[in-house]
């Protein structure tokens, strides 16, 4: 099959938008090239550099990528009209190409570096070598052509929440897995059996192959299906990262299969959309005991369930 790389070179403010567009119109991934996360990857430490300065974007570029079908005008013309709408014309440069599914992953695996988050989790490209530091804990990735690489703010929030709520022996939900790297996370932190759902079979297969890749697979179980239709309770854990209309329909769900005082880790909620989130979790019983945010990007952490 054939892909459409899109590319778009946008001002800082505007990547978060510009990502949570592409998500919206469906596509498996997004992939940020932001420089100012390369030059603080440049700052650490490094056995060997080996991205060269010089070919780095001056701003940031976002990308996604969709299959080249009946559907490709309609979609195209839809993001050039959300872009218009929201930013007007000229503030966005969209250059797109034609690749090959074989070329896909390499197209942006040269900006994709080890990356820390939280206290100790680190996530590192499955090509990368990383010599971790003692107590860190590290996910090794191939998103392929899922969501997932853990650069994504959106990611990295569930990931930190994971690691403050995890305290070993858990079972935990992740709904839309993509490259299964949260539920990856979830049985490296402790968690005695992780359920990951999605409903694309290309992330349903390369969560898969991570985890084997991570060496999970007797604690994580991948299945396909539709947020948690097919999932059974109770489970101590439930952990979302998709966007703030998905997570609504979500919560009745996560409700029912959560034990009492369970935690709902609710994510990729995009700036403006946090309150009507909160409300459907309240008026499910939730109780929201922590909220965080990075950039335009918001994560509720609820607690609530079904006494049996
Ligand atoms: C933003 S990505 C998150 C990937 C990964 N969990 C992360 O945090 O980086 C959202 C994922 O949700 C999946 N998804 C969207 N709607 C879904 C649904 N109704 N049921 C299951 N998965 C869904 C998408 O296929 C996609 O892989």
């Amino acid at each position: 099959m054939q892909w459409l790389e899109i590319a778009i070179t946008t001002p800082a403010e505007w990547v978060e938008a510009v990502s949570n567009m592409f998500i919206e119109l469906g596509t498996g991934g997004v992939a940020i090239e932001d420089p100012a996360l390369f030059s603080l990857y440049l700052q650490e430490p490094q056995d060997e550099v080996a991205l060269d300065p010089l070919s780095l974007p001056r701003e940031p570029v976002v990308k996604a990528y969709l299959p080249v079908d009946e559907n490709l005008d309609a979609r195209l013309a839809a993001l050039k009209e959300r872009l218009t709408a929201v930013a007007g014309e000229g503030i966005f440069n969209i250059n797109t190409k034609k690749i090959r599914e074989e070329d896909w992953a390499c197209s942006w695996k040269a900006y994709y570096k080890p990356v820390c988050v939280g206290r100790k989790l680190v996530v590192k490209p499955a090509w990368e070598e990383y010599r971790a530091l003692a107590g860190q804990v590290v996910i090794e990735m191939d998103p392929g052509m899922a969501f997932g690489c853990g650069t994504h703010p959106s990611t990295r929030l569930c990931l930190s929440l994971l690691e403050d709520v995890l305290a070993g022996g858990e079972v935990v939900v992740d709904v839309g897995t993509g490259s299964g790297i949260l539920a990856i996370a979830a049985a490296l932190l402790g968690a005695r059996r992780v359920v990951a759902v999605d409903n694309d079979p290309v992330a349903v297969a390369a969560a898969r192959q991570n985890v084997e890749q991570n060496r999970v697979q007797d604690l994580v179980e991948v299945v396909c299906g539709d947020l948690l239709a097919n999932i059974e309770g109770p489970v101590d854990v439930v952990v979302a990262n998709i966007v703030a209309d998905v997570i609504i329909r979500l919560a009745l769900q996560a409700r029912k299969i959560l034990k009492p005082d369970g935690l709902f880790i609710a994510s990729g909620i995009i700036k403006g959309r946090e309150h009507d989130v909160a409300g459907a979790l309240h008026s499910h019983g939730f109780e929201i005991i922590d909220r965080r945010c990075s950039g335009e990007w918001h994560a509720l952490l609820a607690r609530g369930g079904c006494r049996p």
